[in-house]
């Protein structure tokens, strides 16, 4: 009986394996690491540990279109410029936007993305309630005085992590512009946790292969059904209250606000869902930003005497160097991959796909490549400067800091205006920032800069610190 049993498992898991490896997303699309088993079986380590490296290395012999199998997910990569060009450019009916978040999410905002016409109708809120300037301004003044107070806690702390802080500070930011201040100070610091656990969560690898019905059943997913839970709760009763008692809120400039004011009581179901999905959108990009451009710039003389010139000059100058430091960051670390599934059966630039085929575009995997920039792999912003070889290459299709075509991101001034304006304002007026640990200078990361990124273990490529974050000490600058 035993031996019945143990022949028809190593049949059936033999007959599963066969097909798994021998089955391909498309005739005509190669596979990383098809040379062997051994080599196919070794793939989901090399991209964790370097996905760039390893897509670099894949192109070099595949040709800019392959696949790389994950064994919990399929990706087919479109990678240089015109594979940016063919995924982010296009329509929503070849490559979908939504249907990979509801992959990502595994059908958790299923609701709201089903909800009457409430994709569309949040596209149209968010380039509203983003993109003009009045707006912008006045989320700069929701959070005056918030990155100070962070600060200022951090300064009577022995030292602090740069990274998790900066995190924390960011999201913090987002919250008051989201939901207003009233919220942020009734339920940030059950929120704001919260938040991060989600986006940790999210990653977990044992969510790709549970189907979104069972994701109570792992701790991940029942913290990330909890979390959702709770933030829905919270926005309803909010948006309930906005509109039951109209003359306590007039005036809010919070995002909230000019939502439910826009569109209506009728999307109730929807708004937490939305506010948590720009949250989670606008959150790491804009935190991770931050302490890479510190690390390397800290090492380059007179660099952040720079920038502290620049962040004085106000919100509306132009700060080219600081600008340039955010770009050639950007250019090193954000947008490993940008995903995309296919509803139905396509044709992609020749090349045949399946319905439910997950697919990206690298931008990261060109921007270090030495065909399109001098020296990929160091930290030059002065590349970007108006006299510098790169000057005018910003948005270029090889160059993708903020997205392109129709889901480009309408965060881009908010995120200026938070990093610029008010977190790196306070912290280089009025505090001085001092690394005090867990930085290996000289033997690790881009020029030794000290730390390695984190590239595929949360935040989805937008890379935090690999292993334990660098400790930095605060202290309050003196009047010179
Ligand atoms: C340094 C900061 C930021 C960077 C580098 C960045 C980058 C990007 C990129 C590359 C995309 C396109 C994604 C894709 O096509 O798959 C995107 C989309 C998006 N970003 Fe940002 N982002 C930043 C900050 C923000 C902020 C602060 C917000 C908050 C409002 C935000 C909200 C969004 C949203 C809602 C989308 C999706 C747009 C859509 O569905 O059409 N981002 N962002």
């Amino acid at each position: 009986m035993i031996t019945l049993i143990a022949s028809t498992l190593f049949v059936l898991i033999g007959s599963y394996l066969f097909r798994r490896f021998t089955n391909r997303v498309s005739p005509n699309i190669p596979y990383a690491g098809s040379d062997s088993l051994w080599d196919r079986l070794k793939v989901p380590v090399e991209y964790g540990i370097d996905p760039v490296g390893f897509l670099a290395k894949q192109r070099e012999k595949l040709g800019d279109v392959f696949c790389v199998d994950l064994f919990l997910v399929k990706i087919v990569f479109f990678l240089g410029s015109d594979g940016n060009k063919v995924v982010l450019r296009a329509a929503e009916d070849q490559l979908s936007f939504w249907e990979g978040l509801r992959w990502l999410t595994g059908g958790l905002w299923d609701h709201s993305l089903d909800y009457l016409d409430w994709p569309d109708k949040s596209l149209k809120s968010v380039k509203l309630g983003f993109l003009k300037q009045d707006r912008i301004i006045a989320h700069g003044s929701d959070t005056v005085g918030l990155a100070d107070e962070y600060f200022a806690k951090w300064s009577k702390q022995g030292d602090v992590p740069l990274f998790h802080s900066i995190s924390y500070l960011v999201t913090a930011h987002l919250f008051v512009i989201m939901l207003g201040e009233d919220f942020y100070h009734k339920h940030g610091q059950e929120l704001i946790p919260a938040m991060s656990q989600f986006e940790r969560d999210l990653q977990h690898p044992l969510l790709r292969l549970l189907p979104g019905a069972l994701w109570g059943w792992c701790s991940a997913g029942s913290r990330i059904l909890k979390s959702d839970k709770r933030f829905d709760q919270l926005v309803r009763a909010e948006v309930a209250d906005i509109y039951s008692n109209p003359d306590k809120h007039r005036g809010r400039t919070d995002y909230l606000y000019f939502t439910s004011q826009l569109n209506g009581l009728n999307y109730i179901p929807v708004y937490g869902n939305h506010v948590m999905s720009m949250i989670f959108g606008g959150h790491a990009n804009a935190a991770m930003s931050i302490p890479w451009m510190f690390l390397h710039a800290r090492r380059v003389p007179g660099a952040i005497e720079l920038w502290r010139e620049e962040v004085g000059l106000g919100h509306d100058a132009k700060k080219p160097f600081l600008d340039a430091c955010f770009r050639e960051t950007a250019r090193l670390y954000t947008n490993v991959s940008m995903m995309r599934r296919t509803k139905s059966a396509v044709t992609v630039a020749g090349f045949d796909l399946a319905p439910g085929t997950m697919v990206a575009c690298s931008p990261l995997a060109s921007q270090r490549n030495s065909s399109v920039f001098e020296k990929p792999t160091s930290w030059k912003p002065e590349r970007f400067l108006a006299n510098g070889a790169y000057a005018e290459w910003f948005q270029k299709t090889e160059f993708v800091h903020f997205g392109l075509g129709q889901h480009a991101c309408p965060g881009e001034k908010l995120a200026r205006l938070l990093i610029f304006d008010s977190i790196l304002k306070t912290w280089l007026e009025k505090y001085d920032v001092e690394v005090v640990g867990g930085l290996e200078e000289g033997t690790k990361g881009i020029d030794g800069v000290g730390a390695e990124a984190a590239w595929t273990e949360e935040n989805f490529g937008t890379p935090a610190v690999r292993g334990k974050d660098v400790r930095v000490k605060i202290t309050k600058r003196m009047p010179r």
